[in-house]
Parts: C-alpha cells; sequence; structure tokens
C-alpha cells in the first residue's frame, strides 16, 4: 500500500494566511489540521500523530507559546514552526532556546516556508547526501522528492530531454517506503501506439490476432510500486481515457478482459512537452492534464545549474572508469572549464555520452578538451584560419573564468566579483558583453 499521507497541524487564526497555507500543503501532498485558535489545538495535539505544527505566536486565546509548552509536554511531541509577526523575533527566540524546531518571520517565501518545513521534519541523517547534484537549485528538488516520496499523490515530472526525469522518478521511488516493490517504466513515444494499450494494460488470450497468451502490462506489474509512463504528451486520446479512469477509479481493464483490475501503485508521469499548450491545442485532455499534474517538479537544465557540471562529470567518470576498464586518471582542469563554457543542450544525458566517449577514446592519462568536445578541434589545415586574434583568446578564457568563478559562488555575484578582485558592476558589464545573459 501506499504510506500514508504527511499529516501536519498549522494553528493559525489570520483566515487567508491559514487558508493559503492549507491549500499549498495540501498540493505539496500533505494532510493539514487546521484550527483557529490555540485550545482547540491543544485538545488535538496530544491525541493524535502530527508530523509537525506550524503555530502562530500570536492566537486569539491563548499564545503560540502555551501552545507548544503544553505540547511539549507530551509524548512524541511533534516540532513546532512558528510563524511570528517583525516584532516577536524576542519571543520566537526565546521559543527555539526552549526547543521550538525553527520560526519564520512574515511576510515570508513560500518556497523558503516549505524548505524549512520539510528539513524538520526529515529524519537525522537523512538527505544530507545529494544524490542528484549540489547546486541551489536540485538541492531544492531532491528536498521536494524527498518529501513526496512520504505520499502517494500522483507526480507530473517535467523538464528537457536528459535533464534526469527519470532517474528523478527513480530517486522519489527509492526514497519512499514502497521502494521494494516494482519501479515500472514506460516510454509512450517509443512504443508504437497500438502497442502501447497491452503494454501498459496488458491483454487476455485471444484479445486480437497474435495474443496466444494472457499478458501482464505494467500497470498491474507494478503492483504496490510506481508506473512511470514517460513522455505523457505522446499519449494517444483513447489511451489518454483509459489513464483518465486509472487515476479516477484506481482500476483498468486488461485488453479484451471482462473483469475489472485494481490499481494499487502509484502513477508518475513526465514529459519534455508543453501540455498546457496541447490542452489549449485539444490534443491532451485537459482533465488528464489536472490529474497528473497534482504535483509538478521541474528538472532544471544543466545551463541553469552549472554547479552541478564539475559533480557529475567526476560522478560520470567514477563511475565509467570502473566499468571501461580505463586507464585515464581523471578529468584536466581545462577540460573542465571548456566544460562549464558549453551550453549542454542534450543536458546530463549528453554530458555522459560526451564522458564515455572521452574515456573510451582519450588518449592521454587527463581527459582533455578535445576529448570532450571533438567537433571543436580545428583540423591541422583550419589552424591558421581557426586560431583566432589573441584578443579572442583573451576574451574566451575571461568568459570561462568568470563562469568558475560564478559557478563556486553558487552563481552569486556579489561573492563573484570579490572573488575575481573586481567591482559588481564591472562583472556585470563584463557578463553583459560576454553574452553571459545576466540581468542585475
Ligand atoms: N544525477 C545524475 N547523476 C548521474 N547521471 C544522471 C543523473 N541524472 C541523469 N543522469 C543520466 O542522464 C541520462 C538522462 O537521464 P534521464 O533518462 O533520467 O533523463 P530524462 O529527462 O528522463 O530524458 P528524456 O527526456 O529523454 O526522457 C541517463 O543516462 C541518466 O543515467
Amino acid at each position: 500500500m501506499s504510506p500514508d499521507p504527511v499529516r501536519i497541524g498549522l494553528v493559525e487564526d489570520d483566515p487567508i494566511m491559514g487558508e493559503s497555507l492549507v491549500q499549498r500543503l495540501t498540493l505539496e501532498g500533505m494532510a493539514v489540521k487546521w484550527w483557529q485558535a490555540g485550545q482547540a489545538a491543544l485538545g488535538e495535539i496530544a491525541g493524535h500523530r502530527f508530523e509537525a505544527i506550524i503555530c502562530d505566536i500570536r492566537l486569539p486565546d491563548v499564545t503560540g507559546e502555551a501552545v507548544f509548552r503544553e505540547a511539549a509536554r507530551g509524548a512524541n511531541a511533534p516540532p513546532f514552526l512558528f510563524i511570528t509577526a517583525h516584532g516577536d523575533i524576542d519571543q520566537a527566540v526565546r521559543l527555539m532556546r526552549a526547543g521550538a524546531a525553527d520560526y519564520v518571520t512574515k511576510p515570508f517565501d513560500m518556497e523558503d516556508f516549505l524548505a524549512r518545513l520539510g528539513d524538520l521534519m526529515r529524519p537525522p541523517g537523512d538527505g544530507d547526501q545529494a544524490a542528484l547534484g549540489v547546486s541551489p537549485a536540485i538541492r531544492e528538488t531532491e528536498r521536494l522528492l524527498r518529501r513526496l516520496a512520504r505520499v502517494s499523490s500522483t507526480v507530473l515530472i517535467t523538464g528537457e530531454t536528459g535533464t534526469g526525469k527519470e532517474v528523478a522518478a527513480r530517486f522519489l521511488h527509492a526514497m519512499s517506503e514502497a521502494a521494494a516493490a516494482p519501479f515500472m517504466a514506460v516510454n509512450c513515444a517509443a512504443i508504437p501506439a497500438d502497442l502501447l494499450e497491452s503494454e501498459v494494460f496488458g491483454h487476455e488470450k485471444g484479445a486480437f490476432t497474435g495474443a496466444t497468451q494472457r499478458h501482464l502490462g505494467y500497470a498491474e506489474r507494478a503492483g504496490t510500486g510506481v508506473l512511470f509512463l514517460d513522455e505523457i504528451g505522446e499519449l494517444r486520446p483513447e489511451l489518454q481515457a483509459k489513464l483518465l479512469r486509472l487515476i479516477e477509479d484506481r482500476s483498468f481493464n486488461r485488453v479484451g478482459g471482462e473483469q475489472p483490475l485494481q490499481f494499487n501503485g502509484r502513477l508518475v508521469t513526465a514529459t519534455n512537452a508543453d501540455l498546457p499548450r496541447r490542452v489549449a491545442a485539444g490534443s491532451f485532455r485537459e482533465d488528464l492534464y489536472y490529474r497528473i499534474n497534482v504535483v509538478a517538479v521541474r528538472m532544471p537544465p544543466l545551463r541553469e545549474r552549472r554547479e552541478d557540471i564539475p559533480w557529475l562529470m567526476e560522478r560520470v567518470f567514477a563511475e565509467l572508469a570502473g566499468r571501461l576498464a580505463t586507464q585515464t586518471s581523471g578529468i584536466s582542469a581545462l577540460a573542465e572549464e571548456a566544460a562549464l563554457a558549453h551550453s549542454w543542450p542534450g543536458n546530463i544525458r549528453e554530458l555522459r555520452n560526451r564522458m564515455e566517449r572521452a574515456i573510451a577514446l582519450g588518449m592521454g592519462p587527463w581527459i582533455m578538451p578535445g576529448d570532450l568536445f571533438p567537433e571543436q578541434v580545428p583540423s591541422r589545415h583550419e589552424d591558421a584560419h581557426q586560431l583566432g586574434s589573441l584578443e579572442e583568446a583573451r576574451l574566451d578564457a575571461e568568459k570561462r573564468h568568470i563562469l568558475r568563478a560564478l559557478a563556486s559562488t553558487q552563481g552569486e555575484v556579489t561573492s563573484a566579483a570579490r572573488l575575481l578582485g573586481i567591482g559588481r558592476t564591472t562583472l556585470w558589464e563584463k557578463m553583459r558583453r560576454l553574452g553571459l545573459g545576466a540581468e542585475p
């Protein structure tokens, strides 16, 4: 069975704040119990299991502090995340000393709020190890996936080709309580349309010419695990209707089968297509879109998270070097610089392919830029024309150096400028001139 949703208690008397938090947390797959006064909360916190309590400090009857102190006396008291107004900081600090888990000050950024909530619910030790990357963008995605692993809601993973959507879906599954159950991946674009239905839902013996035996589809074989439908935008209309039924009634029929079967797994879908546009154009059902899009996770392209490039290169090198039994010792700094300056239209898949080629065919002890980007190596008789002026070489080196500084400061321009020993405005100017696409 899928795990129960994470239960959160919310003590908040402001209806607008309460309403919007309930909506957002529910969207994140959590089950929220909302009280508008302290006494009502106290009556229920003790007798039930909550993963966390979000509590306003100012309440109409008792203070948030009183709710916390009372709840803290119970066995297995949940962590408290306080919402404070500006003037309440002293009280919040006192509460933290008394054992409250965290506090946020109004007005707060919702993503930051969710990240903090996720942090305080995470079991100690879990999640400290980067699994998908080290950039702030992917760390945030990873946190979201870890939170979603605890609930059973349908998840839509979006992102350009090769950004790691399937890897993210597998990670979500591996972090869940159903990790031991199967993960069944289906690429809806790779299977011929007329075979897809029987691949996903299975068929009975004699359902069509050639169906000599009963065949169990991916939905059935997923059991209590995950049915992962990649390239969901390519699904034909008849199958869209059947998938809708799978989600709404949690049931399906094998092709040619009379008996409805129950779907016990979790549906995770992925796409690199613009689904809202397909909905508008009428080629993707709107009701299905809303059903699969309960929670959306966006995998950012590599060019938006350059800090991950060296990390991924090392990781892929460590993995492939063993498998390919290479003599190569590692990645040269020049190759890393060239990789940082590349735009990676094929994202992580392209990075893997280039690394694999470089490891397999590289001649020297270290992977060099030419091993990674052979198409950029000028042939001998072109050398004279392609050598470029000293000015071009200088600009090129400057660009790579700036990118490395930005990568090491996680894109933070002021710190990068400090590292480079130039002013912030000068750095902005250079970035603009070098086409590094930054707006102050
Ligand atoms: N965090 C990662 N670490 C190492 N390799 C990764 C990582 N993420 C993705 N990859 C590799 O990159 C390649 C593409 O990943 P994946 O198939 O998950 O992308 P995708 O977004 O589903 O692609 P598509 O859009 O083509 O379906 C795979 O070879 C995968 O192993």
